[in-house]
C-alpha cells in the first residue's frame, strides 16, 4: 500500500478507535427503540398514580429486558466491529492488505491465472498459508478439505461455495428434478420401468445417458443403454435445435448466489458464453457427436461467418451478437433472455430448502457466495432447455486466448457484487460505524414511509406490511437489508434474477393479496426480501432492475 495513504489511514484509525464508544452508543440509540419507548410509557404510567402499579411492574420488566437487549446488541456490534481476520494489520488493528487463498489441483497448468490476475489487481495478496486468508477461492468443493477452517469462519471471511451446492450442480439431482425446462430424465436403475413405458409411448424420441462424473454424451437406442447402471440417468435428447450457420450451440450464463434465507441470485447480464458444435448439424448422424455435442474443442463466436462482423468488426459482446442475429432473423431475443432468467430463478427457488438444510450446521451462511454457469440449448422455436449447471466453470483462456477478457470480467463483476472488490476495502463486518454508515446506513434501507408511519405499524409489528419498518426490523434483518443494498450498488454488470426485477408501475400497483402462486410458495424472509426491493423500486427506478 502507498505509504502516504497508509499513514493517513493510521491517523484516521486512531481517531475512530477513540470514538468507538460514542459512535456505538449513537448507533444503538437509533437501533434500539425499545428502551426509549418503554421509558416514555413508564413516565406516563407513573403520572396515573396507584391504579397503574401492576402495569408499572410489567413495564419495568419490559424496560429491564430492553436494557438487556441493548447490552447484547452493543456486545454483538462491538464483536462485529473489532473482529479482525488473519491478514496483515496496521498498528491500530486494521488491515493493510487482504489475503486470498486460491485452492485447486494442478494449478501449474495456469487454469486459475485470471482468478489470480483479478485478485492482484483489486489489491489482494496471495496467501500461502491455508489457515490465513480473508477469501477462500476453491476450484473444488472445499467443505471437506477446509472443514475445520470453514466451521470456524470469522464474520468477514468469504468462501466461494455454498454448502449443498450439489443439489443444483449435481447432474443427476438437477436432471431428475422435474422442472419444465429440463429435458425429461429417468434415474437408473429405479426408474427403468417408467422409462420403458414412456419410450414405448414415444418411439420417435432419442436418448442420452449421463452420470455425475462422466463427461460427453452419445445418442443411443433404448436397447443399447445400460439401464442397470447406478448413479446414471437417461435423458430425452432435444432435437431440432436452433441453428446459426447450420451449427448447434449452447449458451452459458454466469450466475451468482449471494444469499439464502432470504434468497438473492444475480446473473452477469452484460456477457454470456456461446459455444458452437465443431460440425454442421445436418445431415444428422447420431454416431458423430461433433454434430450435436458442444465440447472443449467448440467453435467460438468469432469463427462463425454470420457473427464475425457483429462480434469483431462492430465490437459487440457475445450476448449482443446473438441478440442482433436473432433480431435480424425476426426472432424475439428479449423473450429468450427473459425465459433464461425465469428458469434460473425457478431452479434456485426450488432448491433453496435443500441449501438451507445443508447450511444448517454452519455458524452463518453470510460467509458464502457461489458463481456457477447455467448451460442452455435452444430449439427451433427458441424454447430453452437446461443442460447442466457447472460448479466451477472453466475460467481458463488456454484454449482460446480471446476469452481472457470474458473470464476476467466474470471474476471482477462477481467479486464486486459480493463485496470482495469494492472501494472501501474493509468488509461490513470489520468496518467502523462511520465507514459502514457512509456506504449504507440504517436510513438507506427504509422503505414504505406512509405504511410505516400509519397507526397500524406504529402500534405493532404483527402485520407483514410493517415488518420492514424501522421499529420492527430485527438486528439480523437490518443486516440482511444492508448487505442487499451493498450488493445492489456494487453489482456492476450483474443483475438480479431473484427477487425478480419489475417496473416501477408494477411495483406501485403490486397487490400482495393477489400474489402469484410462486409468491405464495415463498417463505417469510423471501417475501420480505421481495417486498423490500419493491419498496426501493417505488422510491427510485434504478432499484427496479
Ligand atoms: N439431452 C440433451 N439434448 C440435446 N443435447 C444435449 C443433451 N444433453 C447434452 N447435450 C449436448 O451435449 C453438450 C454437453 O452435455 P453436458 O453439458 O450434459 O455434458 P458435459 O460433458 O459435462 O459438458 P460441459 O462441457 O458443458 O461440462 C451440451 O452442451 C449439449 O450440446
Amino acid at each position: 500500500m502507498d505509504v502516504n495513504v497508509y499513514s493517513r489511514r493510521k491517523d484516521r484509525d486512531s481517531e475512530e478507535e477513540d470514538d468507538l464508544d460514542t459512535r456505538t452508543s449513537e448507533r444503538m440509540k437509533s437501533r434500539s427503540f425499545l428502551p426509549r419507548y418503554s421509558a416514555d410509557v413508564l413516565h406516563r404510567l407513573q403520572s396515573k398514580g396507584k391504579g397503574g402499579n401492576t402495569m408499572l411492574y410489567m413495564v419495568a420488566g419490559i424496560f429491564a429486558f430492553g436494557i438487556f437487549l441493548t447490552v447484547v446488541n452493543i456486545y454483538e456490534l462491538r464483536k462485529v466491529q473489532v473482529d479482525s481476520g488473519p491478514g496483515e494489520k496496521s498498528d491500530s488493528g486494521r488491515r493493510k492488505q487482504h489475503v486470498v487463498c486460491v485452492w485447486g489441483k494442478n494449478q501449474k497448468t495456469g487454469y486459475l491465472k485470471h482468478v489470480y490476475n483479478v485478485f492482484e489487481r483489486i489489491g489482494y495478496s496471495i496467501g500461502t498459508d491455508r489457515n490465513v486468508w480473508d477469501v477462500l477461492w476453491s476450484h473444488d468443493y472445499p467443505f471437506k478439505e477446509f472443514e475445520s477452517q470453514i466451521r470456524n469462519l470469522q464474520p468477514h471471511q468469504k468462501v466461494n461455495h455454498f454448502p449443498g451446492t450439489g443439489y443444483i450442480t449435481n447432474k443427476v439431482n438437477l436432471a431428475t428434478s422435474d422442472i419444465w425446462f429440463i429435458p425429461k430424465a429417468f434415474k437408473m436403475p429405479q426408474d427403468k420401468p417408467l422409462l420403458l413405458k414412456y419410450s414405448g409411448e414415444h418411439p420417435q424420441k432419442m436418448w442420452v445417458q449421463k452420470s455425475n462424473n462422466h463427461r460427453g454424451i452419445k445418442i443411443k437406442k433404448i436397447s443399447d443403454l445400460d439401464l442397470s447402471s447406478g448413479g446414471t440417468f437417461v435423458q430425452e435428447f432435444v432435437d431440432k435445435p436452433f441453428l446459426i450457420d447450420r451449427r448447434k450451440f449452447d449458451i452459458g450464463i454466469y450466475t451468482t448466489l449471494t444469499s439464502i434465507d432470504p434468497l438473492r441470485v444475480y446473473i452477469l447480464d452484460s456477457e454470456v458464453l456461446i459455444r458452437f458444435c465443431p460440425q454442421d448439424y445436418y445431415p444428422f448422424d447420431p454416431e458423430n457427436v461433433d454434430k450435436y455435442v458442444v465440447g472443449d474443442d467448440y467453435t467460438p463466436t468469432w469463427q462463425m461467418p454470420s457473427l464475425k462482423n457483429i462480434y469483431e468488426q462492430n465490437a459487440h459482446t457475445h450476448k449482443e451478437t446473438i441478440s442482433t442475429y436473432l433480431r435480424q432473423h425476426g426472432r424475439n431475443d428479449t423473450k429468450l433472455w427473459d425465459d433464461i432468467r425465469q428458469a434460473i430463478m425457478e431452479v434456485y427457488i426450488s432448491k433453496e430448502p435443500n441449501l438451507i438444510g445443508a447450511a444448517k450446521s454452519y455458524k452463518s451462511t453470510r460467509n458464502f457466495f457461489e458463481m456457477v454457469r447455467f448451460d442452455f440449448v435452444v430449439d427451433e422455436d427458441l424454447h430453452i432447455y437446461l443442460m447442466e449447471v457447472n460448479m466451477s466453470p472453466n475460467l481458463s483462456s488456454g484454449h482460446f486466448s480471446q476469452n481472457k477478457l470474458l473470464y476476467e470480467q466474470v471474476v471482477f463483476n462477481l467479486l464486486s457484487l459480493v463485496g470482495v472488490a469494492r472501494g472501501v476495502t474493509n468488509s461490513i463486518y470489520q468496518s467502523y460505524t462511520d465507514e459502514i454508515n457512509m456506504q449504507v446506513s440504517y436510513k438507506d434501507v427504509q422503505v414504505f414511509t406512509e405504511t410505516c408511519m400509519s397507526p397500524k405499524c406504529q402500534r405493532s409489528c404483527e402485520d407483514m406490511e410493517c415488518q420492514l419498518c424501522e421499529k420492527c426490523l430485527t438486528f439480523d434483518m437490518r443486516l440482511t437489508l444492508q448487505l442487499a443494498y451493498m450488493e445492489h450498488v456494487d453489482r456492476r454488470n450483474c443483475r438480479r434474477v431473484f427477487p425478480p426485477p419489475m417496473t416501477q408501475t408494477e411495483a406501485k400497483s403490486w397487490q400482495e393479496s393477489k400474489d402469484t402462486l410462486y409468491m405464495k410458495s415463498l417463505n417469510t424472509k423471501n417475501k420480505l426480501m421481495h417486498r423490500w426491493f419493491r419498496g426501493k423500486c417505488i422510491m427510485d427506478p434504478s432499484w427496479c432492475q
